[in-house]
């Protein structure tokens, strides 16, 4: 499997604002409500100043209001005028207390907005990324890590959360902050504005070079927390493999070692960025002395009033705060970046899509592959000028050493790969497969893969996920031509028996009989069985396939397997050999030519006489394809 996890995934992608969008579809009109809160708590703390530096200097001092905004001298007459309010200091704490009051409804409103508009949005996102997921072909998840995947899927998402619930409304803030006392600064004194604003420049630039180096940390961090989940995964899927080789020790230092390279990715990133905030910290502090110092003079020069002066102290400490977050924003905003980054390249991946006018013609034709070569991408041809058909209604057996193609052609026939245009073309009934819709195709074959998957639910929730509500009788008949019956009544639960995560409380015979039935609940007019009689007996593997003639003896068959018995009955047998037809025929004519047929029949034991067709030995058909 490759991974993909590589540098080229996670290059920062164009149209990240356009993915945000789509997932806030449901939850704008909140988060709209929720940076309007966020506003009017900035607004309401920009007044506070104001009020304080009005009630020291005109108030107290008995300054001139003259130079107030108008709305202010307003307030203040109909108030009695300055000289009333002096007598009457309460009125001023009440009105600290109002804007406070004011703040503190839109804090509670913009706070409440918040939750509901992010827990929205991670569902979105959680809805879209799954459906998407499910959407995207067979090939896709081939070639990806499910716990890489998955780990998109959670932790990726919540980065992305984090920073469009908290950063973006944060950069609203900031930026009315950052304007508002400016304009309040200059409003005051222009000069004492400018030094303030001198080192900004010199902090701004210091947040945007750590932030480059941020997000290559995060990059690093999120690459190898996924490759950890993975291995994490993989692992635990493969936790037989792993006991029955007693490679535990050695799986566990594998994980060790890639966790403390993990481990050390963030403390060095840790120590990156408290060496930028311990530093950043120096330059604002900089920054706020030289306001005070300049404040003081200025003061003792007369060009500024002490109100004025508290006032300016707030409202810088109002522009430094912000300037100071940037470089936490700017590396929350890389971190998730590299989250919508990695949500995105999963959102990128094309879904199966239906070609245009998508046929849906009967299925119950004569299926024939027309000169098909076919290669894995990135791996060399596989598949080489395979040419044969099965005439409606017949049975297919098909031979072959392993690796030699035949799961492959049946993954062409189910389309779970696409055919290349130049590359040969399947048909059904005389109808391109590639021109059939994927829904209309795949429902009309059934199809028991070769490693049977069984989902961690009842027998009878798995048997049943083919058909929705799936009736009794239609479920015991299929478990009936699955020779599973007798399996089923020998479990206390039945039907309800709990088969474990991937059907690990089931034999292998009995995962394979279930996968059958399962596949026999709806049937189809094409049934394939991919070696999924292999962990059966004979006998059972004998009366599965008298059950199918009798029940579905209208369907077309495609049997893959390596016992001449299962083989036997088949109308034609085809013989692959590393990709390429080497015999197709009756199992008569086979056996009377020479050829694989003819050496795997002498060495499972196997006569062409039918009484001693059953003494098969368990000979394994790699020791004649090893030849
Ligand atoms: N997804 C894939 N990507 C690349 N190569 C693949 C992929 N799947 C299978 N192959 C390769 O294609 C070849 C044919 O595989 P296939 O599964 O069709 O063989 P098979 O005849 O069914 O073998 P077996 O009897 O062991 O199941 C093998 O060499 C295999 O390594």
């Amino acid at each position: 499997m490759e991974n993909i996890q590589t540098k080229d995934h996670i290059k920062p992608r164009k149209g990240r604002g356009r993915l945000i969008w789509r997932f806030l579809k449901g939850s704008k009109a909140l988060f709209i409500l929720c940076m309007t809160c966020s506003a009017l708590v900035s607004l309401g703390e920009m007044i506070v100043p104001q009020i304080i530096r009005i009630t020291i200097d005109n108030i107290i001092g008995g300054a001139s209001t003259e130079n107030l905004a108008p709305v202010v001298q307003n307030m203040i007459t109909s108030l009695g005028g300055a000289e009333a309010l002096r007598g009457r200091m309460w009125i001023m704490a009440l009105a600290v207390l109002v804007v406070a009051g004011i703040c503190a409804v839109a804090r509670y409103l913009f706070r409440v907005s918040d939750v509901k508009a992010s827990e929205r949005l991670v569902k979105n996102m959680r809805d879209t990324l799954f459906g998407h997921i499910e959407r995207l072909p067979f090939q896709w998840h081939m070639s990806n890590h499910t716990g890489d995947i998955i780990q998109r899927c959670t932790s990726d998402i919540e980065t992305t959360r984090n920073f469009i619930s908290e950063q973006m409304t944060n950069l609203i803030r900031i930026g009315i902050l950052l304007v508002m006392s400016m304009s309040f600064m200059f409003s005051m004194n222009s000069s004492l504005t400018l030094i303030a604003m001198a080192p900004l420049p010199v902090i701004i630039w210091y947040s945007l070079f750590f932030h480059r180096k941020f997000r290559k940390g995060f990059e690093e961090c999120d690459e190898n927390e996924g490759k950890l989940s993975a291995m994490a995964q993989e692992n635990l899927t493969g936790v037989r493999v792993v006991r029955a080789f007693g490679r535990e020790r050695y799986e566990r230092d594998r994980f060790e070692k890639h966790n403390e390279y993990y481990t050390s990715l963030w403390v060095k990133l840790g120590r990156l960025m408290s060496f930028f905030w311990s530093s950043s910290d120096i330059l604002s502090g900089i920054q706020i002395m030289l306001v005070v110092i300049f404040g003081v003079l200025f003061c003792l020069r007369g060009s500024m009033t002490s109100g004025e002066y508290i006032a300016f102290i707030s409202y810088n400490g109002m522009l430094v705060w912000p300037v100071r977050q940037l470089g936490r924003m700017l590396s929350e905003m890389s971190k998730a970046g590299v989250g919508i980054d990695r949500i995105g390249y999963i959102m990128d991946a094309e879904e199966e899509k239906d070609p245009e006018g998508a046929l849906t013609p009967p299925m119950d034709g004569d299926i024939c592959f027309d000169h098909v070569t076919f290669a894995y991408e990135g791996s060399k041809e596989m598949l080489h000028d395979v040419n044969f058909t099965i005439p409606a209604g017949t049975t297919l057996g098909i031979l072959g050493g392993t690796g030699s193609g035949k799961s492959t052609l049946m993954y062409l026939l189910d389309r779970l790969y696409p055919l290349p245009a130049d590359c040969g073309k399947i048909t059904i009934g005389g109808t391109d497969i590639s021109k059939i819709a994927l829904e209309h195709l795949r429902g009309n074959i059934g199809i028991v893969l070769q490693e049977p998957y069984l989902f961690s639910r009842t027998l009878r929730d798995n048997l049943g996920i083919a058909v929705r509500d799936l009736g009794d009788k239609e479920l015991e008949a299929a478990v009936q031509a699955a020779c599973l019956d007798e399996t089923i009544q020998s479990f206390t639960k039945g039907y309800d028996t709990f088969v474990g995560e991937r059907g690990v409380t089931l034999s292998g015979g009995q995962k394979q009989r279930a996968a059958i039935a399962r596949m026999l609940t709806r049937p189809t007019p094409i049934m394939i069985f991919d070696d999924s009689l292999s962990a059966v007996d004979t006998e059972t593997d004998a009366k599965i396939r008298t059950a199918l003639e009798k029940r579905f003896g209208s369907a077309t068959i495609i049997l893959i397997s390596h016992r001449i018995t299962t083989l036997s009955k088949a109308d034609q047998v085809l013989v692959l050999d590393h990709g390429k037809v080497s015999q197709l025929g009756t199992p008569e004519e086979l056996s009377g030519q020479d050829g694989l047929y003819r050496r795997i029949m002498e060495i499972q034991g196997y006569s062409a006489e039918p009484e001693t067709k059953e003494k098969e030995s368990a000979a394994d058909l790699k020791e004649v394809t090893a030849e």
